[in-house]
């Protein structure tokens, strides 16, 4: 039966700092090493093989899920990278404190730029060094697909066919799959998989560095079964569809 593990990187700089993050490249702290490195442990414990694995293009994402391969003596399956699977992008918040932006425009509106489903912060401007047409990483990917700031919803639209075209035909043929990513698109495909409503997913938090394991039905999509590996650190999951 196919297998997922859906790990969000460990804690980064900026987590640490209380900043809006989003698309910016930021590092794990020493904490988040530490996550990461659990994270390898617990999924090894619960026997968990992955065949292959999926991974933003952001370092802190890209560390975890090396840390966790580390862990699992599986640092030799074959890993993609995508922008599809990156943070949403915070547009013009990114790189500021979010207790000073509560301060500034009020808990209200920070909470509905935070966790509404589908209204994006103000977007970041184009000759900024945030804005992704200004990455070389992003060099391939076609400008009108960049993002100047995106909602939950726009991150959704992204992340969305790509797991349909990249990993769920490898999940209908029994595989078990890691994907390491962000608070934000993995709140997407916790949406999807577990079909939760656009205000009920305000509610859906993802811990980091602390793998969801989800087992599979035979078709890649009906969940049997989903729970966090760290139980300490475990947040509650979406009653199953
Ligand atoms: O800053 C970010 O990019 C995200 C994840 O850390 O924050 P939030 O919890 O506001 O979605």
């Amino acid at each position: 039966m196919p297998q997922l593990a859906l790990i969000r990187h460990g804690q980064s700089e900026w987590n640490l700092q209380n900043r809006f993050t989003g698309w910016v490249d930021v590092d794990l702290t020493d904490e988040g090493v530490a996550q990461a490195r659990r994270s390898g442990e617990l999924l090894a414990k619960a026997g968990f093989k992955p065949q292959r694995a999926y991974v933003s293009v952001l370092k802190r994402a890209i560390r975890t899920l090396n840390f966790t391969l580390e862990g699992l003596d599986r640092l030799w399956i074959p890993v993609e990278k995508s922008w599809r699977l990156n943070e949403r992008h915070y547009g013009a918040l990114a790189g500021l404190d979010k207790d000073e932006t509560r301060a500034k425009h009020g808990a209200d509106q920070v909470k509905i730029w935070r966790r509404s489903f589908d209204t994006p912060p103000p977007p970041v401007a184009e000759d900024h060094e945030f804005h992704p047409a200004n990455d070389d990483r992003y060099a391939d990917v076609p400008r009108e697909l960049l993002p100047a700031a995106e909602s939950l919803k726009l991150t959704l639209d992204r992340v969305e066919p790509y797991w349909t075209s990249e990993i769920l035909p490898h999940l209908k043929k029994g595989e078990t799959i890691a994907v390491a990513a962000h608070g934000n698109s993995l709140r997407a495909l916790v949406k999807l998989l577990f079909r939760v409503g656009d205000a009920e997913i305000m509610e859906v938090e993802i811990p980091t560095g602390n793998p969801l394991l989800i087992d599979l039905a035979e078709d890649g999509t009906t969940i049997l079964g989903a729970r966090y590996l760290d139980e300490s650190r475990a947040q509650p999951l979406p009653p199953l569809p």
